[in-house]
């Protein structure tokens, strides 16, 4: 049982809103990207992560983002819906922009990076008038990525889906996913993440993530309770705050602190982690877990993911997260 209050009447159980993109991960892995000559080439982008992870995990999910109108575009909504993730909040945008690249680097199992391609990218490109009303109160949730925030028409377009959400009840999830080259200051990306924290329900970032946050209100903050609470006076139930391999920490706004387990493994690279954590988490969340089990289930699908060489391909069903938690419980 937790104590997020999800409806059950919905079509719906999860929409994801923002970046669907491509992933270009090395097939020569352990070398610098300057020395990778081929690539593998998979869907991409960390709502579009946790949009396949759900739904592998049997959550009804849909998506609203724009895809650029050629063949990547094509690809990416094939892909969705290969993986029975409901397409009908996808627009195909005609202004010529293009689907964000990002390409990996696997230097070493713990040397992971990437260098993204996002001039026009049309994952910003959403507009408010892409949100349908009735389309986002047929879920239980939604899952807001931080990135969609910064710059507008996708940053206003996140705020419609936000005011819908808060309107019919949609249980509202805001994964940070903070990445520093999509911002243009420091003090832009506090200011719109915090409006955007202030309507969510369920917080997930790091602790670099959250630091970015606060870092206008309260530059000294570093500690995960204070971090928490702060978000408790607006609409925040659970916070949620990840420190790498190292696990992750759950404060809610009833006073409980809950400590995730993590299942040691020799990654191959660690990226992935935390989108894979997130579907699981949010699958547990849905099925009314406790938060104990529901970031076990997140730990146990990052754990599977990060021995892998993709993100979204890996996204594991609950069959292999059970019997990957049942195994390494008899370890
Ligand atoms: N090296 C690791 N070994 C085992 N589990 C890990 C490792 N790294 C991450 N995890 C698991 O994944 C969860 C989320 O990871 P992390 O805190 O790195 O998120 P993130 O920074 O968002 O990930 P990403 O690298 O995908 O951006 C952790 O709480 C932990 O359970
Ligand atoms: O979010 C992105 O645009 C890139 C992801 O797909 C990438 O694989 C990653 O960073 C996952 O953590």
């Amino acid at each position: 049982m937790n104590h997020i209050k999800f409806q059950s009447d919905r079509e719906l159980d999860l929409i994801a809103v923002g970046r669907l993109g491509i992933d270009l991960n090395p097939n020569e892995i352990n070398r610098p990207l300057e020395e990778s000559i081929t690539f593998t080439r998979y869907v991409g982008g960390s709502p579009a992560n946790i949009a396949v992870a759900t739904s592998r995990l049997d959550l009804k999910t849909g998506f609203i983002g724009r895809v650029a109108d050629d063949q990547f575009g094509t690809y990416i909504t094939n892909y969705l819906k290969e993986n029975n993730i409901d397409t009908n909040g996808i627009v195909v945008d005609k202004s010529g922009a293009k689907t964000g690249l990002a390409f990996t680097e696997v230097k070493s199992p713990s040397e992971c990076s990437l260098i993204m391609y996002r001039n026009n990218a049309v994952d910003l490109k959403i507009e408010p008038e892409d949100i349908s009303e009735e389309y986002i109160k047929k879920s239980k949730a939604i899952l807001i990525s931080g990135t969609a925030l910064a710059a507008s028409p996708s940053r206003e377009a996140v705020f419609v889906a936000l005011e819908y959400a808060r309107k019919h009840g949609v249980v509202v999830f805001f994964d940070i996913d903070y990445r520093p080259y999509t911002w243009k200051s420091e003090a832009e990306t506090a200011v719109y993440y915090s409006l955007a924290a202030e309507k969510s329900d369920v917080i997930i970032g790091t602790r670099e993530e959250f630091d970015t946050i606060e870092h206008l209100t309260s530059p000294e903050t570093k500690d995960d309770f204070v971090t928490a609470k702060h978000w408790f006076d607006y609409n925040a139930k659970i916070v949620i705050i990840k420190h790498g391999k190292e696990g992750s920490y759950a404060y809610t706004d009833e006073g409980d602190k809950v400590k995730g387990v993590v299942f040691p493994v020799v990654p191959l690279k660690t990226f992935g982690a935390g989108d894979s954590y997130a579907g699981a988490l949010i699958y547990g969340l849905i099925n009314d877990f406790n938060i104990a089990k529901a970031m076990e289930f997140g730990a146990a699908s990052a754990s599977i993911v990060i021995t892998t060489n993709s993100c979204s391909a890996s996204m594991p069903t609950v069959g292999q997260i059970e019997d990957f938690i049942a195994t390494a419980k008899k370890e």
